[in-house]
């Protein structure tokens, strides 16, 4: 176990960090933290959910100079979503020392943002296009900046963001610190991180696998249009407390909504075609629970940080391994456990033994889910909400009536009548979605959709949080959630 303290880390930071429930240092935040502050250029390479923002974070924030109102620390991220959740994670990190950080991102309105730049932020998180705009404009002094972050790195590449992050990267001072993290890390990546970098110290967190063991994995062989009725009846069965679905396509995934709501499910998607203003509510929503299944494109797969998440669905299987690796990771993480369930054709097994092999993990194969199994998980909610009134109390007002009812009843056919009338059977609105190609072995991970993976979407997570990688018991299948969906109108 590594303290914050033994890593000499400042007064200021070690106070947030106890604020934020931090009490260990993660593998990856130990090994890139020393590195970071001896000012080394640090390419970091470490599971999903580990903490990489804080190994970051933390060496860039103890150098930033709070009196010098210039920007001094840059981030770039590839997308909205990412650019707020890690700039509010730096902004945590850094408050107690004073430091000021701003999120700068497409979509904002411009003079607000400028105006909000002039005002001296010490640190800027910015998507790369945006940034890139307000550096042609002279909207914004980069000179100044002493540490650069390339955060997911390998999608702002797929997303063809490598002539910007060049051009950005030229209008900072050479004799800056470079520092580049990511949960995967291809070979091209690597190589084009060497010319943007002064001799980085690269530190790959060792595990056997690519994808942390506290994820418990599982493939459920089917035919595409098995797939529907499948996903419903395992999100009867398993409960979740928060899921995301993956689908191939944004048409994908607007179809699978409306399937979800259909059949009485409360989802939303999220891809790039909405609008800012969508986006940020669907998250919101999803975030507090309003909302109990986002279903999402490629997109979400990175970096997204929303506790709860207790479930990924691939609906479709990703083309590349790292999609999959970026995907399965929004659950499982800070120690937290998580389960995945990926649908696979009979014609993509093949494709399912190429993400083993790179993710150096196996999948357990699940059976195809019944109807009548996802019966059951309706009723096992039924039973576990009489339980949660009976424990609860207060039915004085009802037990004269109950008498009067057992008189002329067995106990045994009144409860059954009441599981009865409290399990929703779900109604089975017939859903057919557009046929989708299956994905093919061979795999490429450049030249992909830009449009398509150019949105994030993260989220934070306030709560307080443990490492612990052997991982927690799962806290999901909780009555907030069964009471929410209790109260789902069908
Ligand atoms: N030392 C720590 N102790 C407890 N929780 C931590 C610690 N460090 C980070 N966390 C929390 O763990 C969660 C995951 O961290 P973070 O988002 O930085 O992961 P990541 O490694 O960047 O993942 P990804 O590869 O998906 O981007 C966050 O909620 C973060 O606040
Ligand atoms: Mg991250």
């Amino acid at each position: 176990m590594t303290t914050f303290q033994s890593l000499s880390i400042s007064e200021p930071i070690m106070k947030a960090l106890n604020q934020m429930g931090f009490e260990e240092a993660t593998p990856i935040q130990e090994q890139t933290i020393p590195l970071g502050l001896e000012g080394k250029d640090v390419i970091g390479q470490a599971q999903t959910g580990t903490g990489k923002t804080a190994a970051f974070g933390i060496p860039m924030l103890e150098k930033i100079d709070k009196k010098q109102r210039k920007i001094q620390g840059l981030v770039v991220a590839p997308t909205r979503e990412l650019a707020i959740q890690v700039s509010e994670e730096l902004h945590r990190l850094g408050k107690m020392k004073g430091v000021r950080t701003l999120p700068v991102y497409g979509g904002q309105h411009m003079e607000r943002q400028i105006k909000a730049l002039k005002d001296g932020p010490h640190i800027v998180v910015a998507t790369p296009g945006r940034l890139l705009d307000h550096i042609r404009r002279k909207t914004i002094r980069i000179d100044q900046v002493h540490t650069a972050v390339l955060d997911e790195a390998d999608e702002m590449l797929n997303m063809g963001f490598i002539d910007d992050i060049r051009d950005i990267l030229k209008a900072i001072p050479t004799e800056r610190q470079t520092l580049l993290f990511s949960a995967t890390m291809p070979k091209e990546i690597r190589n084009i991180a060497q010319t943007l970098m002064q001799s980085p110290e690269e530190v790959k967190v060792k595990s056997k696998a690519m994808t942390v063991s506290n994820i418990d994995q599982n493939f459920v062989e089917l035919q595409e249009k098995q797939k529907f009725d499948a996903l419903t009846n395992l999100l009867d069965i398993h409960i979740p407390e928060l899921a995301i679905i993956f689908g191939r396509t944004k048409k994908r995934v607007d179809e699978l909504t409306e399937g979800l709501q259909a059949r009485g499910f409360r989802a939303e998607g999220i891809h790039g075609d909405l609008t800012q203003g969508k986006r940020t509510s669907v998250l919101k929503q999803f975030k507090n629970g309003r909302i109990e299944i986002l279903v999402a494109t490629d997109v979400a797969a990175r970096g997204l940080d929303i506790s709860g998440v207790s479930h990924v669905y691939n609906f479709d299987i990703p083309q590349d391994p790292e999609s999959y690796v970026h995907r399965i990771g929004r659950t499982g993480r800070a120690g937290k456990t998580g389960v995945a369930i990926s649908f696979i054709t009979p014609r993509e097994m093949p494709h399912l033994q190429s993400i083993e092999k790179m993710t150096k993990s196996k999948m357990n194969r699940m059976k195809v889910p019944s109807y009548d199994e996802a019966r059951r998980g309706q009723q096992r909610i039924a039973v576990d909400q009489l339980n949660s009134a009976v424990k609860s109390g207060n039915l004085e007002d009802y037990r004269e009536m109950a008498m009067e009812l057992l008189n002329e009843q067995d106990s045994v056919s009144l409860v059954a009548a009441a599981l009865k009338m409290m399990t929703k059977e779900r109604r089975q609105a017939p859903v057919t979605l557009s046929s989708v190609q299956p994905v093919s072995v061979k795999r490429s991970s450049k030249g992909k959709g830009r449009n398509d993976k150019r949105n994030n979407y993260r989220g934070k997570n306030d709560k307080k949080r443990h490492y612990n990688p052997k991982g927690n018991k799962p806290s999901g299948r909780n009555r907030k959630f069964q009471n929410k969906r209790g109260s789902k109108s069908e």
